[in-house]
């Protein structure tokens, strides 16, 4: 399958600050991809060169094999753009506003009445197409955004941020809606929620203090996770110094008589080293159980690295 984004060492700079540096990936196959990073990472700079709203300081970005800083109107033919703030006008209908986004991406014009209403039933807004944007709650303000990034049926669909001031329910609406554009766009979603990003994408990239700090798929991810804590049950447990004096064992704490939390740091054999403890000073281990480290620990784990 043929590469559909390609960023190359790809570098900003606003004034004198770099935003990002030295950015590359490379997406070649359908399904949501995840950028992650907290907030001021990189990631809507990235978004905002690759979909040419910005130009890059330093490196390249191809769109289906189109250089973006040599050819950008073929480039961002290619292309659709959920900004951060979707770029609604609300005194216009949902239908005015889409005929307008579907001229500004040259539609021919015996093509967007379909087109439009294409876009709008893709995106479950049909029944509202006479009403105002300025009308609309904040989750179907976001499907006529997507609607508009889709409407030129784009190869590659990039969504800022898109579930960013929903309600709840908003959110798990929009992402079905995400879910089901995937199926026949290639979709880069950035978000500082991970276990948003584990719950909708293939794979993951990871972007901290402008840097790509992690990138392979969700699977991958999921198997770095390496337990940091095991949970025990002991009959007889000692006090907490005596589980410290087990190599690799960081952190004790006692979640009842029985039950304790045990942490360690490098050491995969910590599970044998407990057993071994507890035979020898006759704490009649009953449990050991690994725990994996929480998403959000890893998160700041690579976000520090
Ligand atoms: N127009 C600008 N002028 C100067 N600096 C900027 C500008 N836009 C962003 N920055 C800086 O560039 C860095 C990256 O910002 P960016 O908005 O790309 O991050 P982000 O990951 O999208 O964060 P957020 O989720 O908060 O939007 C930050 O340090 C930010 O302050």
């Amino acid at each position: 399958m043929s590469t559909v984004l390609k960023v190359e060492n790809l570098s900003h700079r606003y004034s004198s600050a770099w935003a990002i540096r030295d950015i590359s990936f490379e997406i070649s196959k359908p399904g949501v991809i995840g950028l992650l990073g907290s907030n001021g990472a990189g990631k809507s700079t990235t978004m905002n060169i690759i979909c040419g709203v910005l130009n890059q300081t330093e490196g390249e970005v191809y769109i289906n094999g189109i250089n973006k800083r040599e050819q950008p109107r073929l480039a961002k033919k290619q292309i659709g753009f959920l900004p951060q703030t979707a770029p609604l006008y609300s005194d216009f209908t949902v239908q005015e506003y889409l005929t307008y986004t579907a001229d500004l991406r040259f539609i021919e014009s015996s093509m967007v009445k379909k087109s439009v209403s294409e876009a709008m039933e893709r995106t479950g807004i049909s029944h509202f197409s006479s009403r105002l944007i300025k009308n609309l709650s904040g989750g179907y303000k976001q499907r006529v955004g997507i609607a508009q990034a889709i409407i030129h049926k784009p190869r590659m669909v990039v969504l800022d941020e898109p579930t960013n001031g929903l309600d709840p329910n908003q959110i798990i609406e929009a992402r079905k809606l995400i879910k089901e554009i995937a199926q026949e766009h290639t979709v880069l979603l950035s978000s500082h929620v991970l276990s948003e990003i584990n719950l909708l994408c293939r794979d993951i990239i990871m972007i901290e203090g402008g840097r790509i700090v992690f990138s392979d798929s969700m699977e991958s991810f999921n198997n770095y996770i390496q337990p940091a804590s095991v949970l025990a049950k002991m009959n007889r447990p000692p006090a907490e110094t005596e589980l410290l004096k087990i190599a690799g064992v960081t952190k004790v704490q006692f979640l009842s008589e029985q039950h304790c939390r045990i942490w360690f740091s490098g050491n995969t054999a910590i599970t044998q080293n407990i057993i071994t403890a507890s035979v020898q000073h006759h704490w009649e281990l009953q449990e050991i159980n690994l725990e994996r480290s929480i998403l959000d620990d890893v998160f700041k784990q690579l976000s520090q690295s």
